[in-house]
């Protein structure tokens, strides 16, 4: 019995110590024992001490044993210092959700090689595991194997996993072609304030799919006789809207053409994903996309997603915030050249090196290197606009990058209702911005700034945004909850330590 136990245990510290990326020698050296001790623990063959696993625990930021409920997460941050040398920027969040929907359209096994290991789509994995889905992380690594059922069971859905994401709304896409009569959840995810799915909605009713919305469940049923007749015509340049056609189409054998389609990176992923499953697409990279699908799919396929330019944008504001030089790797520059434009109008420097391709072998990416130096605030007011425009998700970081610049900049997020507002956090830690209305904030700097506990805004970007801005306060700041930025990125604090930065996470007991 015992050695059971033990077995368990030994596992769970190797999956976890592997998901850090920590060898057996690593761990050893953290906990001040021998390899050999470690190889040990992991086959379940030493007895290990309350102490020695609370250490362990310690070590991989992982818990074994848990007190009843663990807590959220918080962070520590001790700011005040540059950071230096190099960091790969992973691949996004957005793609990664995009195809795990995908994977749905295929009955051969679909891996997905250098997935962002993140809680998004830990949510979306629950979500699939319990309609019946294989999922499995190969060993060593951040591949993911899916491998669908023969038939998928929706009345046993995970409803509290697939709440907390709004990704579900992309299941629509590849269910109507499965199942006659379906529910979902309601989709949830950031609190951005209300984000519409009528533009889904609208768009899939073109292949038969009815939705009435009761009771917290979108209540789906399909005529699997209509087919799109005619050019699908969004209303809006949505990215998962576009998506969820691109789905959809992908297995209508006959011709759907999308108009007003999102260009951007993620779409642009799922269409190289779903070129690989044999669906032909047309346009990709433009507003026209002109898909053939297939009835059947079931190959046995591999894809790599490409690099995040939300992540890549991070860690230029780190960089600014902190008036750092470091290397960011692997930018895919196509989708930061506005923004890029824009750094430059307010007096950024930097070098980049020749253009290399993808693991999608698409994508194109540089090597990008901040040289540090005072900036001035912009002409113009900042705002986004859908691909090519300077990315939606993107503006945080630019009300944080001009609260160091010299003089005034005024920030318009005309996308969603909430955003600008959580931006006025970053008084907390000493910046100067004043919201003129729910979309607007006029931001004053150069900012000095200083250490605060804040509760992280329940809103991914903005709450990056005051992580950044504790890198720079001197002293200590505590940022609490922090689960909504584990949504989006991996590991964030220890790859920001590895330039420098002092994180701790630590939780509630
Ligand atoms: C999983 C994923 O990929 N999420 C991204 C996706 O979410 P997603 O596609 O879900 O974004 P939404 O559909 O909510 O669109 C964002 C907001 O923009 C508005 N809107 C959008 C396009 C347009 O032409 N006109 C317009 O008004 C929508 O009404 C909405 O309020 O796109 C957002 C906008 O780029 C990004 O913040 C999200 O990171
Ligand atoms: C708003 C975002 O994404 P989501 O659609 O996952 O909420 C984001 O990535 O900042």
């Amino acid at each position: 019995m015992t050695s059971t136990y033990l077995t368990r245990i030994g596992t769970l510290i190797r999956d976890a110590r592997r998901h850090k990326g920590m060898t057996q020698n690593e761990l050893a050296e953290s906990l001040g024992t021998s390899q050999s001790a470690v190889a040990r623990i992991e086959q379940g063959k030493q007895n290990l001490s309350l102490e020695m696993l609370a250490r362990i625990g310690e070590s991989l930021d992982s818990e074994f044993v848990s007190l009843g409920h663990s807590g959220p997460q918080h962070l520590r941050i001790i700011g005040g210092t540059p950071l230096s040398g190099s960091i790969d920027v992973k691949t996004s969040k957005n793609a990664a959700v995009a195809l795990l929907c995908a994977s749905l359209l295929n009955k051969g096994r679909t891996t997905l090689r250098n997935l962002a290991r993140i809680e998004e789509v830990n949510r979306i994995l629950e979500v699939l595991t319990s309609i019946g889905v294989r999922t499995r992380w190969l060993p060593d690594s951040n591949d993911l194997e899916i491998t669908p059922p023969a038939q998928l069971d929706l009345s046993a859905i995970d409803v509290a996993a697939a709440r907390r994401t709004r990704t579900v709304i992309m299941f629509l896409g590849p269910l109507l072609h499965e199942l006659d009569q379906f529910a979902l959840p309601y989709a949830g995810g950031c609190d951005l304030g209300t984000r519409t799915v009528e533009p889904h909605l609208a768009a899939l009713r073109s292949f038969g799919l009815g939705v009435t919305a009761t009771g917290g469940f979108y209540d789906a049923s399909v005529n699997h006789q209509i087919v799109p007749g005619k050019p699908i015509v969004l209303t809006e340049r949505g990215d998962t809207v576009t998506e969820n056609v691109l789905l959809a189409a992908a297995r209508n054998e006959g011709e759907t053409v999308i108009r007003n389609a999102s260009p951007n990176y993620m779409v642009q992923d799922l269409c190289f994903f779903l070129q690989e499953l044999g669906v032909e697409i047309e346009g990709i990279g433009t507003t026209t996309l002109t898909v053939r699908g297939r009835r059947t799919i079931d190959v046995d396929v591999e894809y790599s997603p490409s690099e995040d330019p939300i992540e890549a944008m991070s860690l230029l504001a780190a960089a600014v915030v902190t008036d750092s030089e470091i290397t960011i790797r692997r930018v895919p520059i196509e989708f930061l050249e506005i923004e890029l434009a824009t750094l430059e109008g307010m007096g950024m420097k930097y070098g980049i090196t020749d253009e290399y391709l993808s693991a999608n072998g698409r994508t194109r990416l540089v090597d990008l290197t901040t040289m540090p130096g005072p900036l001035h605030a912009p002409i113009d007011k900042i705002h986004p606009m859908p691909f090519p425009g300077l990315n939606i998700d993107n503006l945080p970081f630019f009300a944080l990058i001009a609260a160091c610049a010299e003089g005034t900049t005024m920030i318009h997020d005309w996308v969603y209702e909430n955003r600008a507002i959580y931006l006025t956090e970053l008084t907390k830690v000493g910046a100067k911005v004043q919201l003129l209305d729910p979309h607007r904030v006029m931001i004053e700097g150069p900012t000095r700034w200083r250490a605060a506990e804040v509760i992280c805004p329940p809103a991914l970007r903005p709450g990056v945004v005051v992580l950044l801005a504790m890198l720079a306060a001197p002293g200590t700041s505590v940022l609490r909850n922090v689960y909504v930025i584990n949504r989006g990125y991996e590991d964030l604090a220890e790859r920001l330590n590895a330039l420098g930065a002092t994180i701790e996470t630590f939780r509630d007991i």
